[in-house]
C-alpha cells in the first residue's frame, strides 16, 4: 500500500550554469508522488546536473548558479528560510559508486546520517531503525548476523543497498539516484532495481541511468534530455515510460531509446 506521506517534486523552469557556461535551458518536470522517474539521454546533457539541482547539491560547486524553482511538496526547496541540511534530509541522494564509510560499522552506517542532520535516537530505536532500514534496502537478511562488520567489507552491491538503508535512516520524501548500477554486475543490478520497486511505496524516487532497459524496467515515467549541437540541455520529450519506448513521440526520441545514438 503506498504511504499517505508521499510527496512529489515539481521543477520549474530550471536553467543552469558552470561560470559562463550554461549547460539546462528551461527545464520543467512534474515527479508524481509514489512513482519512478528515470531521466535518461546522452552523456553531457545535463542529466546529473538537474538531479544534483533537486537536492541543493549543485550549489557546492563554486562556479555554479541557477534559475528556476524546485517545489517539494508545493514549497520552495530554495527559500531563503529553507536550511540547506533540511533540504537534503528531505531530498537524499545515492551515488553512481557505493560510498559507504568502509572502515565503519554496518551499524553505524545505516546511522550516519542523523547525526550530520541532527536527528537524535535512542539505542532501542536505533536498533529497530538498523533493522527497518536494512529491511527496506533489501540487504537486512545478508547482514543481520555480523552488523558490526565493516561496511568495506561487504560487495560492491551490498555496499549500494547500505548507502540505500542510510538514505532512508533520515526518512527522506524523495530519493535520487545517480546512475546506482553502474559500477555493479548484473545480478546486483537486478537485486537494486527490485529494491527501488519495492520502496516506491514509501518514497518518490528520481533516477539518472544510460541503461535503456534499466529505465524500462524500473520507471513510471521517463523525460528524455537532449544537448544538441552545443547548445544547453533540455526536455525533448516526458511521459509514461512505455508510451516513450513503445510509441515516442518525437523522432529524437525514437532514435535514442533504440539506440540509434548516445
Ligand atoms: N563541475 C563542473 N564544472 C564545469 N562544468 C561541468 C561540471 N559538471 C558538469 N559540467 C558540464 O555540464 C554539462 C552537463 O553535465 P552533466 O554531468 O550534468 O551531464 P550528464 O547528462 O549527467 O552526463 P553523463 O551522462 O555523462 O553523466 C557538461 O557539458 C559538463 O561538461
Amino acid at each position: 500500500m503506498p504511504s499517505p506521506d508521499l510527496v512529489g517534486l515539481d521543477a520549474r523552469h530550471i536553467s543552469a550554469w558552470f561560470g559562463e557556461h550554461k549547460v539546462l535551458q528551461d527545464v520543467s518536470l512534474h515527479m508524481r508522488a509514489g512513482e519512478v522517474t528515470a531521466l535518461i539521454g546522452p552523456s553531457g546533457c545535463g542529466k546529473s546536473t538537474f538531479l544534483r539541482i533537486l537536492n541543493r547539491m549543485h550549489e557546492l560547486i563554486p562556479s555554479a548558479s541557477l534559475a528556476g524553482e524546485v517545489l517539494l511538496a508545493g514549497e520552495d526547496l530554495y527559500a531563503r528560510d529553507r536550511r540547506l541540511t533540511e533540504a537534503r534530509r528531505q531530498v537524499g541522494m545515492v551515488f553512481q559508486k557505493p560510498n559507504p564509510f568502509p572502515t565503519m560499522s554496518i551499524y553505524d552506517n545505516v546511522l550516519a546520517g542523523l547525526k550530520l542532520t541532527g536527528l537524535k535516537a535512542s539505542r532501542d530505536t536505533k536498533d529497530d531503525l538498523v533493522e527497518e532500514c536494512l529491511s527496506k534496502a533489501g540487504l537486512w537478511k545478508e547482514v543481520r548476523d555480523r552488523l558490526r562488520s565493516p561496511g568495506g567489507a561487504l560487495s560492491g552491491g551490498q555496499q549500494q543497498r547500505l548507502c540505500i538503508a542510510r538514505s532512508l535512516a533520515i526518512k527522506p520524501k524523495v530519493l535520487l539516484m545517480d546512475e546506482p548500477c553502474s559500477a555493479l554486475d548484473p545480478t546486483s543490478t537486478r537485486r537494486i532495481e527490485q529494491t527501488i520497486r519495492e520502496l516506491v511505496d514509501e518514497v518518490t524516487i528520481v533516477i539518472v541511468t544510460h541503461n535503456m532497459q534499466q529505465a524500462a524496467r524500473v520507471s513510471d515515467r521517463c523525460a528524455f534530455f537532449l544537448a544538441e549541437a552545443g547548445t544547453p540541455g533540455g526536455i525533448v520529450e516526458h511521459g509514461l515510460t512505455d508510451a516513450m519506448f513503445s510509441r515516442p513521440q518525437d523522432q529524437r526520441t525514437s532514435d535514442y531509446v533504440n539506440g540509434r545514438f548516445g
